[in-house]
């Protein structure tokens, strides 16, 4: 079993990224910039954008940390992306989810100019992605398709089982593989035989955040999988979807929860920060 190490080619995306940071900072005089709103004082969502922050600080990418009380209203949230849409210096704005419940999610991720949404939230961006064309692809899928790029694993014709079909992971996901030319299906909590599906799959992705529900008897020998769920058990210990310990016997290739593909998120906001920085002329131009 080939262990995908989504930590290693993090570190290797991050070197990348700071080599581009470089060359921008060189040839354009500018310094990539990255803001990242929090609203609440969520334990996990305080952990995430810790981490996003300390990836860009090592990578030479400027950046803000906006912390906001979950008591803002939905307006004043809206006047701090107005704010942050028109300071040149921000290339890339991110409003960490989930929001609290009286904030409209939608409403929040629509007001972020298309062209610095690092995130690939926006409907223009998840529009133009669905289509194959330019866009900013959100970081979790797009650093899944790094890591099947790295490691040589072919899409082209293959039957893919996708199980979750959220905004965030599984529909992008979906489109992501639809446009490489596989066999996609996509499951969800309604299912009828999950394992009628996943059994027939060359490749089964899961992302629902139901610790252990994809286990050995429900693959295929030499089946590849993606587990892109975190749960944190009650002792602590942090686990994914999938069993590791009985799918390792059986894949060809498996991420492991943690170091798979957790880092690569954050890897590929730092990537889409540089694409967004790119853009930085032509968003000013206007
Ligand atoms: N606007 C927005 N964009 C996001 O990209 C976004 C978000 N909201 N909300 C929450 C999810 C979750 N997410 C993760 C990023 C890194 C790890 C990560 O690095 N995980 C480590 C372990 C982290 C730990 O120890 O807790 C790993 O898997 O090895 C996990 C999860 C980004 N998200």
């Amino acid at each position: 079993m080939v262990l995908l190490d989504g930590k290693a080619l993090s570190a290797k995306i991050k070197e990348e990224v700071k080599f581009e940071v470089e060359q921008i900072v060189k040839d354009k005089k500018i310094t990539p910039g990255l803001a990242v709103i929090l609203v609440g004082d969520d334990a996990a969502s305080a952990t995430y954008v810790a981490s996003k922050e300390k990836a860009c600080k090592d990578a030479g990418i400027y950046s803000v940390v906006h912390k906001m009380p979950s008591s803002i209203t939905e307006q004043e949230l809206l006047e701090t992306i107005n704010m942050m849409n028109n300071n040149p210096k921000l290339d890339g704005i991110l409003v960490q989810l989930p929001l609290p419940k009286h904030i409209d999610t939608t409403t929040v991720l629509e007001s972020i100019n298309p062209l610095k949404d690092v995130d690939g939230f926006h409907p223009y961006n998840v529009g133009r992605m669905v289509s194959n064309l330019d866009s900013f692809l959100s970081a979790t899928p797009f650093g899944v398709m790094r890591m099947f790029e790295e490691h040589k694993i072919d899409l082209s014709g293959k039957n893919i089982v996708v199980i979750g079909s959220s905004d965030i992971v599984g529909k992008p996901m979906a489109s992501l593989l639809i446009n490489a030319k596989a066999t996609v299906t996509v499951c969800n909590s309604r299912t009828k035989d999950l394992k009628s599906h996943t059994k027939n799959a060359d490749i089964v992705i899961i992302a629902v955040g139901v610790p252990y529900l994809l286990k050995a008897d429900m693959v295929k020998d030499g089946a590849v999988v993606i587990d892109v769920g975190i749960n944190r058990l009650e002792n602590g210990k942090l686990v994914g979807d999938a069993d590791f310990e009985g799918l390792k016997e059986k894949c060809s290739h498996l991420t492991p929860v943690p170091g798979g593909v957790g880092p690569m998120t954050i890897a590929m906001l730092l990537k889409n920060t540089i694409k967004a920085a790119n853009l930085r002329e032509k968003r000013e131009a206007k």
